[in-house]
């Protein structure tokens, strides 16, 4: 289900322009405001015969479907596996073909795109990727925004994250044009880096932390802000800095 890549090959990975229109402003992508959606396992006690995730005999109160996107290169699966497992995958890019089934981890490159859009349907939240150190990356973003805004919920969480920041010296997106993109789109934003861990946890703790409330929050407690958490919590590349 593998195919092997030398690194950094980003060719035909980014989405469609042709899915851009000419005057493509930002437009506003539900920022932060998931509920569970349809699909999402009912709140309460584990129930007979429910099923796990990931069919690990697991269960769960809550459960939700978080995806990665963005385009082939920029440390989706890294990042996914630095968050499960605390580990780097260096040397060797290992695209991810189609869906990767163990978590949901998608597939950046173009050829793939039309597998990866039935996935979006019941995503609770997606975490969208460029990587900082390849500007076409970065700004494949609005496309990747525009996919978002036709095949996912509209209450979908929603969060930007600039990874690779470890590599300073290659760096090509500025973090602060990424902060005005994700200001005018209303996105909280993050630089990431699954090589060092920055702020790793930090993004997927939040997306749960804001998807968690949706689903229990007693009307007295108060709202969970996912722009403030990370904004408190981000360390180093964080973009809200004060
Ligand atoms: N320096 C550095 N390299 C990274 C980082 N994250 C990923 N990489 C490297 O970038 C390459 C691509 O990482 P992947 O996680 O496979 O990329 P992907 O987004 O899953 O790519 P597709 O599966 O093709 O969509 C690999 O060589 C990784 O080692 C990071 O935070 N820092
Ligand atoms: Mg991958």
């Amino acid at each position: 289900m593998s195919r092997k890549k030398t690194p950094k090959s980003k060719a035909g990975s980014a989405p469609a322009t042709s899915a851009l229109p000419a005057a493509n402003g930002p437009r506003p992508v539900r920022p932060g405001t998931a509920r569970p959606g349809p699909e999402a396992p009912p709140n309460g006690p584990p129930q007979p015969g429910r099923s796990s995730i990931g069919g690990g005999g697991d269960f769960y109160d809550v459960a939700f479907k978080v995806m990665l996107v963005g385009d082939s290169g920029v440390g989706k699966t890294c990042l996914l596996v630095r968050f499960k497992d605390g580990a780097f995958l260096a040397g060797t890019f290992i695209s991810t073909v189609g869906i990767d089934f163990r978590i949901w981890d998608t597939a950046g490159q173009e050829r793939f795109r039309s597998v990866t859009h039935a996935y979006y349907r019941d995503a609770h939240a997606l975490l969208l990727l460029y990587d900082v150190t390849n500007k076409a990356s970065f700004d494949s973003i609005q496309a990747w925004l525009m996919e978002i805004q036709e095949h996912a919920q509209d209450d979908v969480v929603l969060m930007l994250l600039g990874n690779k920041v470890d590599s300073a010296q290659e760096r090509a997106v500025k973090r602060e044009d990424a902060e005005k993109l994700a200001k005018d789109y209303g996105l909280p934003f993050m630089e990431t880096s699954a090589k060092t861990g920055l702020n790793v946890d930090l993004a997927f703790t939040a997306i749960a932390k804001e998807l968690k409330q949706r689903c229990t929050k007693a009307p007295s407690e108060p709202r969970f802000r996912l722009h403030d958490y990370i904004k408190r919590e981000g360390r180093g590349a964080s973009c809200c800095r004060p």
